[in-house]
Formats: C-alpha cells, structure tokens, sequence
C-alpha cells in the first residue's frame, strides 16, 4: 500500500563509484519544532532551510489550522506568525498528520494545555501507531483524550481549560514523548518537570530555550532532570535549520559499500544525541573525517569526507541506540556487507516506528539472501563481506521511509539488483533523494514507469 496514492515500485543496482557533494535536505527534528515553536510565539520566526517533505508539510498545515499564519517564502524559506503560549484557536476540521509520528505527538501536547478540542488522524502506517505514551501524560495536565482500541488514531483531544504542571517520568526513550510534555507544560502555571532516564535528542530543550523560555537541565541519578517554567512569553526566532543525519546516512552508507566510492555531505548536524550511526561506522572500519566543525544554527555541524571501507561487524552498546535510533535499518544494511557479525541489541523501539522495523529488515535482508536472527529487542546481521550480498529480491516497505531507502543503497553493492514493492513514503523525509543519489553515480530507478 502507498502512502500517497499508487505504489511507486523502485530497483536499484550496483554501478560505479559514487562521487560528488551531496547536500541532504534539513533536520526532520527541527524543522517541526521550528514551525511548532515559531506557532507559540508572538510576531514573525523566520525558517531557513527547512525541510520540505511531506511530514513536515503536513505540520504546516496544521500550524495554520490552529490560528497561526505559516508562508512559504522560497525553497526552504518560511514565515511563521505566531498567536503565542496559550493563542491556539480551534481547528475547524481533522487534523492530519499523514505519515508523521513526531507532527501528531508534538502537536497533541502543543494543544493539550488550550481551552479547545482537536481531532487527529494520520495515514494507514500512523493509524497503527500508539498514541497513549503522550496521551497518558497529557492526562496528568487535565487533557482528555478518545481514541480507537489501543489508543490509535483517528483520536479526539480534549485541552485542559485549567490545567496544572506536571512530572513525569518518560516510561521508554522517547523524545516525541520528552517534547510533547514540554510543550503542554508551556501553558501550564509553574513548573513541569520531565525526567528521562536515557537522553533522547534535545532539539526540543535547545529550541525551547532559544525562542526564550526558562529550561533546566540537571544530569541526576534518576537521569536527566528537564525542568521548564510555564507561560513564558515566546519570542520569535530566526531559525537556520541543518542538514538532518538521519538522511545524509543514506549517502553515507551507499558510499561506505560501493567499492572506490569518495563523497563529501556538508553541514550535517553533529549533535551528540542525534550521531550515534557515525560513531558506530567508525568502529566498524569506516573512513569517515569530519571536516571544518562548527556550529550553524545553535547547533554543532561538520562536513563529512566518506570512503568506501572495509567494514567488520561489530556489537552496538545498547546505551547508544537512542542517539541512532532511525539509523538502524541502514546500519543493518552496511552489517550485511560487512565481514563478521553486527549485533543490535536494546531496539525494541523499532517496533513502533512507521513499521516494524525489526521485521521489515529482518524479512528484506533475507529476500537478498542475508541471514540474520532477531528477538523482540535485538537484530543480529551475519555480515557477507563487501560484494558478498547475493540480493536480487524485492522487499516490501509498509509505508516507511527509511526502509525503502536503506533497500535502495543495499540494491547498489549487491550482486543483483534490489526492488522495493514502494518508494512513495521517501517523500515524507527526503524528498530528493532520487535525484541526490543519481547525482553521485547512483543507478536508482522507478520500475515499471
Ligand atoms: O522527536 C523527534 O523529532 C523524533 C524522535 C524519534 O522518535 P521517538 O520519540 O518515538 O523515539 C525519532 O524516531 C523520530 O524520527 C523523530
Ligand atoms: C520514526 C520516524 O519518524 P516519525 O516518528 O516522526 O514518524 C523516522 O523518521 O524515522
């Protein structure tokens, strides 16, 4: 099933080296926080470099279904008129997220604390998704919410007209969780306190803090302690938003396995929570430098050099899988053509992504001749060395992004092609992804059009 309309089917097949600059679009992360925040603010935020893929675009939409005036100014320039913490206005028709976990959850807990009701509903892949981990602490605030079985969407949220702060402690490693409760905290009276046990990606408490409210973060035992002060007034922000890591990791591992590979991703963000992928790579064998460090944005960026490497499997530490968890369908694709064994433990998170994403992996590597063995929490890839995946299958994608896009770079150092059944959900992240990967050599192609 397609995400947008037909299925687009895709082939990919090794070609020559992959050579050139490859310039990934912005940070999934921050660009719906950039129109979430600037939404909640009072006067004009101006967005440069913004991702304009479809989860994004369909934040937007729903910034403006809340009273807030968003523009399209130039490719990736934006301008949101904010009504402030507390200004949302009541949507006149069902908000859709489509594709977007982070669009529904962060918007859910941006409303939940207003005098006002919305109803949320979402593609095929976000209907099975669960929506009780932010919906249970909303609860806290004074929110009501009335979803399907299992708290799926479509899904009603009642705002509290007078709600109260609150403390929570995030029960999985979640920052959509982390950031919704955050954002509801903003239109409550005094303090809400957010503690995660593990850190999750903080574009939420530096955006926050940015646009001028009060956040504290305190390292503890019980883990980190992120206390916000409630009904600051938020001022508007000039937000240059960088390029995402959880795409450029698409280039990246495509020129790490295709043999005499040499490419260049400039200005990819380096944030500590967000780079676990590119310190595993390392480990692995991978040539990666990191060229000109700096920060752009208010956050920490850096080019990257890639080479194509010799790889060796290695065991991811458990503790990192927060900082990399939308990288582990294409680090498993690396494992494959790796020597030795990967072993991906602590991922269970995986499961209730825009698919399962253990089970999608773990039944596509083994169409392309992988073997591999999973359990509820961990994924292990018997690596075939560089060249050694037989591939010549088709995987199916079930609506996510990142799936097709990690069969597509597996299709480019396999020794036959490889098919995805859909490669309409890359548009929801990396809307040029086709073409970036042409650019650099690669043999990409739709089939069948
Ligand atoms: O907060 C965010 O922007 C995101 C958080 C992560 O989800 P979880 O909070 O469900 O881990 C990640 O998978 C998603 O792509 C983006
Ligand atoms: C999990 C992802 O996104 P979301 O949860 O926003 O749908 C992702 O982009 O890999």
């Amino acid at each position: 099933m397609s995400a947008h309309g037909e299925p687009v089917a895709m082939t990919a097949r090794r070609s020559g080296p992959l050579r050139g600059v490859a310039e990934v679009p912005g940070d999934k992360s921050i660009s719906h926080r950039s129109l979430i925040l600037g939404a909640l603010a009072v006067g004009e935020t101006r967005v440069t470099g913004l991702l304009e893929g479809q989860d994004v675009l369909d934040t937007a939409k729903a910034m403006r279904a809340f009273g807030a005036e968003v523009t399209r100014l130039g490719a990736g320039e934006w301008s949101v008129h904010g009504v402030g913490v507390g200004g949302f206005a009541e949507p006149a028709e069902v908000i859709d997220c489509g594709n977007s976990g982070t669009g529904v959850r962060l918007i859910m807990g941006a409303m939940a604390t207003s005098p006002i009701t919305a109803t949320f509903t979402g593609d095929a892949s976000l209907r099975k998704r669960p929506m009780g981990r932010v919906t249970d602490p909303l609860a806290l605030f004074g929110a009501r919410s009335y979803g399907r079985k299992g708290g799926r969407l479509p899904m009603t949220v009642v705002g509290a007209a007078d709600p109260v702060p609150v403390r929570y402690t995030v029960p999985m490693p979640s920052a959509q969780v982390k950031s919704a409760v955050l954002l509801a905290g903003l239109n409550a009276p005094g303090e809400t306190v957010v503690i995660e046990k593990e850190p999750t990606r903080d574009h939420s408490e530096r955006m926050l803090r940015g646009f001028g409210a009060e956040v504290r973060v305190e390292d503890t035992t019980e883990g980190r302690v992120i206390t916000l002060t409630g009904r600051p007034e938020l001022k508007p922000q000039t937000v240059a938003v960088p390029r995402d890591p959880s795409s450029a990791a698409f280039p990246v591992c495509a020129a790490l396995i295709v043999e005499g590979s040499d490419i260049t991703v400039p200005g990819v963000s380096q944030n500590p929570t967000r780079n676990g992928l590119y310190t595993t790579l390392v480990e692995m064998g991978a040539e990666i430098e990191f060229q000109n460090p700096r920060e752009e944005g208010g956050e920490p960026v850096a080019d990257l050099r890639v080479r194509f490497s010799a790889l060796k499997g290695i065991e991811v530490p458990e503790e990192r899988a927060a900082s990399m968890i939308d990288e582990y369908p294409v680090l498993s694709v690396v494992a494959a053509c790796a020597e030795g064994t990967t072993v991906m433990r602590g991922v269970k998170e995986l499961r209730v992504k825009e698919s399962d994403r253990i089970d999608a992996m773990a039944r596509g590597l083994e169409a392309m001749g992988v073997r591999i063995e999973e359990d509820e929490d961990t994924l292990i890839v018997h690596g075939m060395g560089a060249g050694g995946v037989p591939g010549g299958g088709t995987a199916k994608t079930h609506i996510d992004h990142r799936i097709a896009m990690s069969f597509l770079v597996l299709g480019l150092a396999s020794q036959k092609p490889v098919s995805i059944d859909d490669g309409s959900p890359i548009a929801t992240s990396f809307p040029v992804f086709e073409g970036l990967m042409r650019g650099l050599g690669a043999e990409v192609a739709r089939t069948g059009a």
